[in-house]
C-alpha cells in the first residue's frame, strides 16, 4: 500500500467514532460546557467522555467544582453543552427542539435533587405528588392513582401516601422523590447528592430505593455523590477531575474487590493520578516505552539533571 493510501486510511479511521462509542444508553463524547459571565469564563466540562450502559447503577464522584452537577443538568435536558456530543436513549441533546426537550424531560429522564424541598410540592400529599407527572402526560386518573400507590409500595413508603412533605422525614421525602422521578417509567434516573442532607440510616434507605428503581423498575441510575455509602456499593464509580472523567473504580457483587482504572479518552489522552506523578517525579516531558504487554512511563532524567533543559 502506498504511503498516501495509508495516510488517507489513517485519517478516515481517526474521523470514525470509536467502535462501541454509541453502544451505551448514555453517551457523552468530548463534552464541553463553558460558562461566560461579564468578566470570567469558567470551563466546567473540558472534553468529558462517558458511556453508561442500559441497566447500570453507577456513581459519579469528584471534588467540589469538578463539573458533576453541570453534567447532570445537561443529561436532564435543563442545560445545553457548549460543544461535543451527548446522547441519551437515542436523543441527541444538542439537537432537541423545545417541544422535544419537554417530552424528553417528561418521559426519558427522572431527576432527584439533593434539597428535599425541591423534589415535592408542599401542598400535595405523597400520592398526589407521585401522580402529578403522570397527569402531565395524560395518564387516566384511575391509572395514575394505582401506579402512584404501587410505586410508593415498591419504594417502601406506602404508609406515607396521605401525608404532605412537611409530615415526612428527610429520608421519606427523598424516597417519595424517587417515586415521583420514576412515575413515567424513565429510561434514566439522575440523582444529585440524594443522600447529602440525611443521616446514615436514612441515607441507606434512600440508596435502597434508588437500587430498587434500578433493579425492579428498570431505570438506569446515575447518582452524583460524596457519600461513600453510595459510591462504595455500586459496581462502577466514575471520578470527574477538572471537567473530565479521570478514573473508574469497578467492584464485584456486594461492593467487594475494588479495582481502580484510569480512563483513556478518545484522543488517547489520560490523566495520571496525582500520587503517581509525585511518587515518580513526573513533570514536563516523560518518556514512553512500548513493552510487549504494557506501556511504560518514565521521568525525563536528562531534563532533571540539566536545569537549563
Ligand atoms: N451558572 C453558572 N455560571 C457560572 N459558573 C458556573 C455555573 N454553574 C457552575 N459553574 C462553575 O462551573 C464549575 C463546575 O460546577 P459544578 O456545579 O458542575 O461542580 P460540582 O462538581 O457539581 O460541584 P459540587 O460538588 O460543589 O456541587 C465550577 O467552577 C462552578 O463555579
Amino acid at each position: 500500500m502506498s504511503d498516501l493510501r495509508r495516510l488517507e486510511e489513517r485519517a478516515r479511521d481517526a474521523r470514525r467514532p470509536h467502535a462501541g462509542a454509541d453502544d451505551g444508553l448514555v453517551v457523552c463524547d468530548n463534552l464541553v460546557r463553558v460558562y461566560r459571565t461579564d468578566e470570567v469564563e469558567v470551563q466546567a466540562l473540558q472534553g468529558l467522555d462517558l458511556v453508561v450502559e442500559e441497566g447500570e447503577c453507577m456513581a459519579l464522584v469528584g471534588a467540589s467544582g469538578s463539573g458533576k452537577s453541570t453534567l447532570l443538568s445537561i443529561l436532564s435536558g435543563l442545560d445545553l453543552p457548549t460543544a461535543g456530543r451527548a446522547r441519551v436513549a437515542g436523543h441527541d441533546l444538542l439537537a432537541l427542539r423545545r417541544r422535544e426537550r419537554l417530552g424528553y424531560r417528561r418521559h426519558t429522564v427522572g431527576f432527584v435533587w439533593q434539597q428535599t424541598g425541591r423534589n415535592l410540592l408542599p401542598y400535595l400529599t405523597a400520592l398526589e405528588n407521585v401522580a402529578l407527572p403522570m397527569k402531565y402526560v395524560r395518564v387516566p386518573r384511575r391509572k395514575r392513582a394505582a401506579r402512584a400507590a404501587e410505586l410508593l409500595d415498591v419504594l417502601g413508603v406506602a404508609y406515607c401516601r396521605d401525608r404532605r412533605p412537611a409530615e415526612l422525614s428527610g429520608g421519606e421525602q427523598q424516597r417519595v422523590a424517587v417515586a415521583v422521578a420514576t412515575a413515567n417509567a424513565p429510561r434514566v434516573l439522575l440523582a444529585d447528592e440524594p443522600t447529602g442532607e440525611l443521616d446514615t440510616a436514612s441515607g441507606e434507605e434512600v440508596f435502597a430505593a434508588l437500587r430498587r428503581a434500578n433493579e425492579e423498575l428498570g431505570a438506569t441510575v446515575l447518582v452524583v455523590t460524596h457519600d461513600p455509602l453510595v459510591s462504595e456499593q455500586v459496581r462502577r464509580t466514575v471520578r470527574i477531575r477538572d471537567g473530565r472523567t479521570s478514573t473508574e473504580t469497578l467492584r464485584g457483587p456486594g461492593g467487594g474487590g475494588a479495582e481502580e482504572y484510569t480512563v483513556l479518552d478518545r484522543a488517547g489522552r489520560l490523566q495520571l493520578p496525582r500520587d503517581h506523578v509525585e511518587r515518580y517525579g513526573l513533570r514536563g516531558r516523560v518518556r514512553l516505552t512500548a513493552e510487549p504487554d504494557h506501556v511504560g512511563v518514565w521521568p525525563d532524567r536528562a531534563h532533571d539533571s540539566d536545569p537549563s533543559a
